[in-house]
């Protein structure tokens, strides 16, 4: 059963009278891994950095268990940052660094050793304990910076973009890492990202972050597959948005107007005759076809761009009024006669390959 753990409730930080957040509220269960994701500038690292005491709300609370945390120091919260420079002392061994938190901690020396020893066997970096840090690779050092912090065995670990110094290898190798021993663990995770496909393969649950506000907390599926609004839809890779109004209303489908044309739509939990919102049609549900067959939603448009990369193809296709609509699908799906640059053709969905959200 779910537990919660942690509480953000109306979390506010002004800076120069801007808020770079703005009155944040959710709340995380004990063992959740939860990937904090928004465009830069949204207010991601801000809120870790106030969860973690770095920086202290100008409004709101954060609780743990209940229990205020706002009053207390950083060294108090049970509540490491590892974050992407990773933070160690150059000066001091692997081991030392290691070591660190226990130190802090005023834990007995025999503890610190047989703690650190089993940290750094458990994150692969036994054999470099009396290295200098300058003298390790980018993802050695990250092995470091996680095995500093987890060598106190906190309840909840924070990471502010860890694996962004990574080249990709790497970081889809640290990235199962880290999964692996979240579970093992069931450490409570906290992971600030850039990254659609880092939160995403990671996550339990993502928060979309944007401009300080948050937009939705869920399920990278649900996220994906039901996003709260259009900046949700965008963020995630939607690719056929069109805002319009929804004209009529009868058992659960709907005709949605945009521009001149009108749509069949069958998702529309929520919305109103009359409502204004986005329909989204996810690029992988567009077909083409050659004529219009008189069923489901079909446009007339003219192939403009034809990407193909790997095993997929991506088709960029635009009406006569210059509204865009994208197909994407397997090469070997696609009709090589009729994809054609410069084809008149017809891009067409189901009405239940469309769903709407608020603008
Ligand atoms: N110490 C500071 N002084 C002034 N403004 C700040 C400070 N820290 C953050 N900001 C501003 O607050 C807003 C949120 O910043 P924050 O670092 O939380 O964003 P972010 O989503 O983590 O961005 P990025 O992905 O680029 O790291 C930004 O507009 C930023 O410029």
């Amino acid at each position: 059963m779910a537990v919660t753990m942690l509480e953000l409730e109306g979390v506010e930080k002004k800076y120069g009278g801007a808020a770079a957040v703005d009155k944040v509220s959710f709340s995380v269960n004990k063992g959740e891994f939860i990937a904090i994701m928004g465009p830069s500038g949204c207010g991601k690292t801000t809120t870790l950095r106030m969860i973690a005491g770095l920086d202290v709300p100008d409004g709101g609370d954060i609780r743990l268990w209940g229990r205020s945390l706002v009053d207390d120091a950083p060294w108090d919260r049970d509540a490491p940052l590892v974050w992407q420079n990773y933070a160690l002392f150059p000066f001091m061994s692997v081991q030392k660094n290691v070591e660190f938190g226990l130190v802090q901690r005023k834990r007995p020396k025999a503890e610190r050793r047989k703690k650190s020893q089993e940290w750094m066997e458990r994150l692969g970096i036994g054999a470099l304990a009396n290295r200098g840090v300058a003298q390790l690779s980018g993802g050695q050092r990250q092995r470091v910076a996680l095995a500093r912090a987890l060598v106190t065995e906190p309840e909840m670990l924070l990471l502010d973009e860890p694996l962004s110094a990574l080249d990709q290898h790497l970081r889809v190798q640290m990235q199962g890492e880290l999964l692996r021993l979240q579970r093992e663990l069931n450490t409570t995770f906290i992971h600030v990202t850039h990254s659609q496909s880092e939160s995403f393969a990671m996550a339990d649950r993502v928060i979309v972050m944007n401009g300080g506000t948050v937009q939705q907390i869920d399920a990278p599926k649900v996220i994906h597959q039901r996003p709260a609004n259009r900046f949700v839809a965008e963020f995630v890779g939607g690719k056929n948005i069109f805002n319009g109004r929804l004209q009529a209303l009868n058992a659960g489908t709907a005709l949605f107007r945009v521009g001149e044309r009108e749509f069949t739509v069958c998702g529309v939990d929520g919305f109103d005759a009359g409502d204004d919102a986005c329909l989204v049609v996810g690029a992988n549900h567009v077909g083409i076809q050659a004529a219009p067959r008189g069923q489901g939603n079909e446009m007339d448009v003219e192939i403009e761009t034809v990407e193909t990369s790997g095993s997929s193809a991506i088709v960029h296709m635009r009406a006569a009024d210059g509204t865009e609509v994208i197909a994407e699908s397997a090469v070997g799906h696609l009709d090589d006669a009729l994809v054609q640059v410069g084809a008149r053709v017809v891009a067409c969905w189901e009405p239940d390959d469309g769903f709407l959200v608020p603008r």
